[in-house]
């Protein structure tokens, strides 16, 4: 393989030909610039150089031997300016963003004193880079399905039953026959090394410890393999889909997570167009302003519609299906793989019915995370951290569940129901639960409690969610997760909503 001098490769810095450095082995990107799913322009920056530190926190590290052909695989750097590529990365002047999240690590609180899964994620709104945060904990528009999906609990009331033997309480459950130590899941979630270094091991490991099921997201940003590698040898891990719109690479993926040994589907459903996130679009902007101490102004030159609306969202889905039907998608879905199929992404009942009518393996109720408010001030909430991702106004998935429940119960009987979004306490789980739930996902909360202790975080809210869950179910009168029943949740109409309160 060839070795090239920084000189060389610095002369192809343009679109004409745009060669980049990515861990000391040379990239031709010229032809990929404008395939690049982020686009060409952030390619173009590093153009003649190493792209390194750019490359490593987004991508999982097959990317590249997926995405390229091998004659875009040039070769290496030579020794000596791998060396230096070291130290320029070592002697980097830092940026204040990420001057002010080293200091923050340092000053986080000890895990005994995280009591919640809001105290966790306090932190994590601390130690967070400018450009996780905003990616994580954005949502769409006005971003009121994602305070709604937090405060719709809010409407639901216990009707505890008192006087029953609940000095032994066991909260497992299986989960498409598999079983969970609680009725919980991590629901698939792009992006982790965004946070932690570690990125989606950390929930690997935690989940394993903990005694719970992961589901992987199309777009973590580790390879497949390397966290199925990280798994226990028992261990089960589910995969989340994103259809890709050409068949055969959809194909490809889905037989890649089969081999691998992943043993269900989650097919997304509700996010073939990414959301209108602007806190995630506006990242990029305030930190080139925060360093460069300048904020633009208008220029009457620039056409009106230069602007990038889609945000790190925008270009994780942009070559997903936008046509997938019923009667199309499923049977195909079915032909590839004999894994359970679960659908990720219904929001109301009739869809409930219609895929329990395609004859798949589950539902899981979700608005792709209208997440519950950040548990942070409500000042902060109003201005950027609140939010559903995808569909403004789309309803609560515990609204979906009850509507279900009072509509077409028969749906419980066909499948396996589950619900994410907005979930925080175990009465959460426990209300869920009690309307027809299986089990209950989670997925900025399992992001930030990785971003903010790595491993640790990811056991610490298990634990915390496991000892809430457990209080619930005795207080209201269960031993077991079969002995939660619909009698023991009212929907109230009376109360004005609640939650979040802090
Ligand atoms: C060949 C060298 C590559 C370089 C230098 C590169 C660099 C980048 C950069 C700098 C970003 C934007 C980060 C930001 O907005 O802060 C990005 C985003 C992205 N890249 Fe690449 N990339 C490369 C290859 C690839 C490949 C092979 C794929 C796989 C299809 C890919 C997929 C993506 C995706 C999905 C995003 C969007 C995520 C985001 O905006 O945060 N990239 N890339
Ligand atoms: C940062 C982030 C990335 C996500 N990435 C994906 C994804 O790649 N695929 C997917 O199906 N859902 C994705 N989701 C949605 C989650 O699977 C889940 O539905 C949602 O986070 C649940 O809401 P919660 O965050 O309030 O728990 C993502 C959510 C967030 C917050």
């Amino acid at each position: 393989m060839r070795s090239y001098k920084l000189q060389d490769i610095a002369k192809h810095d343009s679109e004409r030909s745009c060669w980049v450095i990515i861990h000391n082995k040379v990239y031709d990107v010229t032809d990929f610039l404008h395939e690049h799913p982020g686009g060409a322009s952030v390619i173009l920056k590093y153009a003649g150089k190493d792209a390194t530190l750019a490359y490593e926190p987004i991508h999982p590290p097959d990317a590249l031997d997926k995405h390229l052909s091998p004659s875009q695989h040039l070769g290496n750097v030579e020794a000596d300016a791998a060396q230096a590529l070291e130290e320029e990365r070592q002697s980097r002047r830092k940026t204040k963003d990420e001057i002010r999240t080293e200091e923050a690590h340092k000053r986080k609180p000890p895990l005994s004193r995280i009591l919640s899964l809001a105290d966790m994620e306090k932190v994590a709104s601390q130690v967070l880079s400018h450009k996780a945060w905003a990616y994580y904990s954005s949502a769409a528009d006005e971003e009121i399905t994602h305070l709604e999906n937090a405060r719709a609990f809010s409407r639901f009331f216990f009707r505890a039953r008192v006087m029953r033997p609940v000095g032994e309480c066991d909260p497992s459950t299986t989960i498409l026959g598999y079983q969970s130590a609680i009725p919980v899941f991590v629901s698939g979630a792009a992006l982790a090394k965004l946070g932690h270094p570690k990125g989606e091991v950390n929930i690997t490991r935690g989940a394993w410890k903990e005694g719970i099921i992961q589901m992987v997201s199309s777009n973590a940003s580790l390879s497949y393999t390397e966290i199925m590698a990280a798994a226990a040898p028992s261990q089960v891990l589910f995969f989340q889909l994103y259809k890709n719109k050409d068949d055969s690479v959809a194909v490809e993926r889905v037989r890649e997570v089969e081999r691998l040994g992943y043993r269900a589907i989650f097919l997304t459903v509700d996010a073939i167009v990414a959301g209108n996130r602007e806190a995630d679009i506006r990242s990029p902007w305030t930190l080139e302003d925060q360093e460069s101490g300048t904020i633009p102004v208008w220029d009457e030159n620039v056409p009106v519609d230069e602007v990038n609306l889609g945000g790190t969202a925008g270009a994780l889905v942009n070559r997903d299906d936008k046509d997938m039907t019923w009667e199309k998608t499923i049977p195909w879905l079915r032909s590839i793989t004999k894994l359970p199929i679960v659908i990720k992404g219904i929001q109301c009942v009739e869809d409930a019915v219609a895929a329990a009518d395609a004859g798949v393996d589950g539902i899981l109720l979700s608005n792709h995370g209208g997440n519950s408010t950040s548990m942070l001030s409500s000042v902060a909430r109003f201005n950027q951290d609140i939010a559903g991702r995808q569909l403004d106004y789309s309803l609560p998935p515990i609204e979906v569940l009850h509507r279900i429940r009072l509509e077409r119960p028969d749906v419980f009987d066909r499948l396996e129901v589950y619900i994410d979004g907005g979930i925080y306490r175990g009465t959460d789980v426990v209300k869920a639960l009690c309307l027809g739930a299986r089990a209950v996902g989670l997925g900025r909360a399992f992001l930030y409690a990785q971003s903010a202790y790595g491993e640790a975080g990811v056991i610490k809210i298990t634990q915390l969610l496991k000892r809430e869950i457990v209080t619930a179910m005795r207080l209201v009168g269960a031993r077991n997760v079969a002995e939660l029943k619909s009698e023991m949740v009212e929907r109230v109409d009376w109360q004005p909503l609640l939650r979040p309160k802090l």
